[in-house]
């Protein structure tokens, strides 16, 4: 348990004043606490970093936290181009083609002199410059291999010459003796090592157990950064240290500039650990589950993934196949057979059918093959999936979730107007999206950006049923509630950078608010305050 210094960071006698900020240090009076302030204001954060053996380092509250409340901030150690990627300007991160402009120094393909001049760019630019030969990418729009490497590249040229930076950088999980009996160790170690020792010629600079070390460090910590197309990678010290579940209790979202921002999503306690979610939350349990197996190495185990219902969501679940019984079929634990090949029988929690893991992977994998064939952006077609798939899936489950959200934002897009849609229609728009609010709030509490997206549907589709009724009474109902949900989307949405499609949606969602409080003076005007 965490034990309270109960002396004075400046003179060290006996203190009672907490550090309001962070909880973690005391001072004897007020003016030794204005003081300490600008040593201690760095330090001041509502986490100390503590390790066990299963997380290795890991945050902990060291107060108290309020939804909303800023966990963390901080700009990115490095950055670089994905893995995988099309070519990209090493500058900025966006994608390049016939006519961007090589490097005057080493010929990668910028898109300005601007760019050229990025200090991002700088290792690989001095690295090409020594091995003596430019670079000519003459392949646009496809994946392109020279590009696998430039972000481990990166790392290596702090270790090189940045020795500061490298020291953070350094202290990173890389799960190196873990990857060495992977497929993906020996496809990293001829596509990135090899390719760095000898396109580059740093054979006598860093050694293949130095590369691998830097691959695996991209690969656990790195995070996507959608604020480029195609998104880059960027890696953060302090966020770095944060601990994966699949209902986290805090959300990350990123500044225009590529700084990461870690914020509370639901309350948190003093002394309970901070965590974000690494892999796609709407995914089912043993697609995260596997996701994280192979791209952090650890098998999760979190409250959600040791609970087969999800928090009595049924998420994962399939209906049971008896007509007449209303039971859902789940196996007992999705935890316990990571090593059975076979899976583990499902069972349904009403009647005694049971399902072979073969059989359930089957109907899955039909779903699935179906749902990635569906033409996008058809309302049709979404009613026409959910109709079909809700026979064999639990209303909630990831499949019928992904159309569902689908189906919230089409309906009144696809039109291009709400009041264009027929009645049933948005009624069904507004009801899609009540169900789809309480799977997120039992599901990820704490990931309130799905929430805030879909408040943003909800709240037009209100307004629309409560102007189709035709009554005072029921449009000045609709309003109020209108203002009310556009309230909470705006405030869910209100870190997203503008680039992203969060960050628009939020400016709208500013701009009806605005228009919907005008509508509400002029009925307040002319009705009185209490109209109803
Ligand atoms: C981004 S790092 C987190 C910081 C890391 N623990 C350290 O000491 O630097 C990710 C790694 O932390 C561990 N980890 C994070 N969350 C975990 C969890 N829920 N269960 C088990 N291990 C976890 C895994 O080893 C994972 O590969």
């Amino acid at each position: 348990m965490y034990e309270e210094a109960k002396k004075c960071e400046v003179c060290q006698k006996q203190a009672s004043h907490k550090c309001g900020g962070c909880h973690n240090v005391y001072y004897c009076c007020k003016e030794h606490q204005r003081s300490g302030w600008k040593s201690h204001k760095n330090q001041c954060r509502p986490y100390k970093v503590c390790t066990d053996d299963i997380l290795g380092r890991h945050l902990v509250a060291t107060k108290d936290i309020k939804p909303g409340d800023l966990v963390l901030q901080e700009p990115p150690l490095i950055w670089g181009p994905a893995q995988v990627t099309v070519p990209v300007c090493l500058g900025c991160g966006t994608a390049v083609d016939e006519n961007s402009r090589p490097c005057s120094k080493c010929g990668w393909p910028m898109c300005s002199e601007i760019c050229e001049k990025a200090p991002s760019h700088i290792p690989e630019c001095r690295y090409t410059v020594m091995r003596g030969d430019k670079v000519s990418i003459r392949n646009f729009g496809m994946i392109h291999p020279s590009y696998q490497s430039i972000t481990v590249l990166r790392m290596l040229y702090q270790k090189q010459f940045l020795p500061e930076v490298w020291k953070k950088i350094d202290l990173l999980e890389s799960h190196c003796e873990k990857m060495k009996n992977t497929q993906k160790y020996q496809q990293e170690r001829i596509m990135i090592s090899q390719f760095i020792q000898r396109f580059f010629k740093l054979k006598n600079v860093f050694t293949e157990e130095e590369i691998m070390k830097a691959c695996g460090i991209v690969m656990v910590n790195s995070h996507e950064v959608p604020l480029t197309n195609p998104p880059h990678i960027s890696i953060y010290e302090r966020a770095s240290m944060l601990e994966h579940s699949c209902s986290a209790n805090c959300s990350k979202s990123f500044t225009d500039a590529g700084g990461l921002m870690v914020r509370a999503g639901s309350r948190i306690q003093k002394g309970e650990h901070l965590s974000i979610c690494y892999t796609d939350p709407l995914w089912g349990t043993p697609s995260r589950r596997h996701h994280l197996q192979e791209s952090k190495l650890f098998w999760c185990a979190c409250a959600r993934c040791v609970d087969p219902t999800e928090f009595q969501t049924y998420f994962s679940a399939l209906r049971c196949q008896d007509s007449s019984c209303e039971g859902n079929l789940l196996p007992k634990s999705f935890i316990d057979n990571t090593t059975n090949e076979k899976g583990p029988d499902w069972f349904c929690d009403r009647c005694p059918s049971v399902l072979s893991s073969y059989s359930v992977q089957d109907i899955l994998e039909r779903i699935g093959k179906d749902l990635a064939e569906m033409p996008k952006g058809s309302v049709r077609e979404c009613r026409s999936f959910v109709r079909t798939y809700s026979e064999l899936l639990h209303k909630n489950h990831y499949y019928l979730t992904d159309v569902k959200i689908a189906l919230s934002e089409l309906i009144g897009q696809e039109d291009d107007c709400i009041a264009e849609v027929c009645d049933e229609e948005v009624e069904l728009k507004a009801r899609v999206c009540r169900e789809l609010i309480d799977l997120m709030e039992r599901l990820i509490p704490g990931e309130k950006r799905v929430k805030g997206l879909i408040l943003f549907e909800l709240h037009a589709a209100i307004m629309e049923v409560g102007k189709r009724k035709g009554d005072p009474e029921s449009f000045y109902a609709a309003l109020m509630s209108s203002r009310e949900i556009l309230s909470e989307a705006i405030e869910i949405l209100k870190y997203e950078p503008d680039g992203l499609p969060e960050g628009k949606i939020y400016k709208q969602a500013v701009t009806n608010l605005h228009d919907l409080e005008a509508i509400l003076r002029t009925v307040h005007k002319t009705m009185g305050d209490n109209p109803l």
